[in-house]
């Protein structure tokens, strides 16, 4: 039997600096849209093309940090892998990988604003299901 709540989420650590756990994500290239650049790293840094994900409409959450003085915008979509069993494959830049439920994800992910994003997807997930 499913459990009641079954979503996890995929971080994944870094293999440098902090070894800090984040979604998968990264800078956007020379004309690329903001999907596409988050489909691109989601293939480069765990393996999973778009073919492997369904992306849930009308969730995107935006972050804005520092990072060594300069401003970094993040943005967040949500997409719902569709065959859990798929294998994820990481590349140099990150050692380690886990599917983590609501409040595990929350302890890895230890900012406050990722810490928000996830509640607000879960949030968001939670209507989204009982509308399939
Ligand atoms: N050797 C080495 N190489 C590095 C380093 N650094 C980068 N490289 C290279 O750059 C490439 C990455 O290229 P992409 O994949 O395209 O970019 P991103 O995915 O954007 O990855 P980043 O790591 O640049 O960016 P963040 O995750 O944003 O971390 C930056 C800082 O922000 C903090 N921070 C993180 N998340 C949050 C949050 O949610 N909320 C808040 N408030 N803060 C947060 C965190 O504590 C950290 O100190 C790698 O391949 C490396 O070659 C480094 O230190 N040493």
């Amino acid at each position: 039997v499913p459990p009641k709540d079954n979503i996890e989420y995929l971080l994944l650590q870094t293999s440098y600096g902090k070894h800090h756990w984040t979604p998968p994500k990264g800078h956007v290239d020379p004309g690329e849209d903001d999907l596409t650049t988050a489909l691109r790293e989601t293939q480069e840094e765990a393996g999973l093309t778009a073919e492997h994900l369904r992306v849930i409409d009308g969730f995107v959450q935006q972050l804005r940090y520092e990072v060594q003085g300069k401003p970094k915008e993040v943005l967040y979509w949500l997409a719902e892998l569709r065959d859990p069993e798929t294998e994820l494959t990481l590349s140099d830049e990150h050692q380690d990988y886990r599917w983590a439920r609501l409040e595990d994800a929350c302890s890895l992910a230890q900012y406050k604003d990722m810490q928000d994003t996830l509640r607000a997807a879960h949030q968001y997930l939670e209507t989204w299901k009982h509308k399939q």
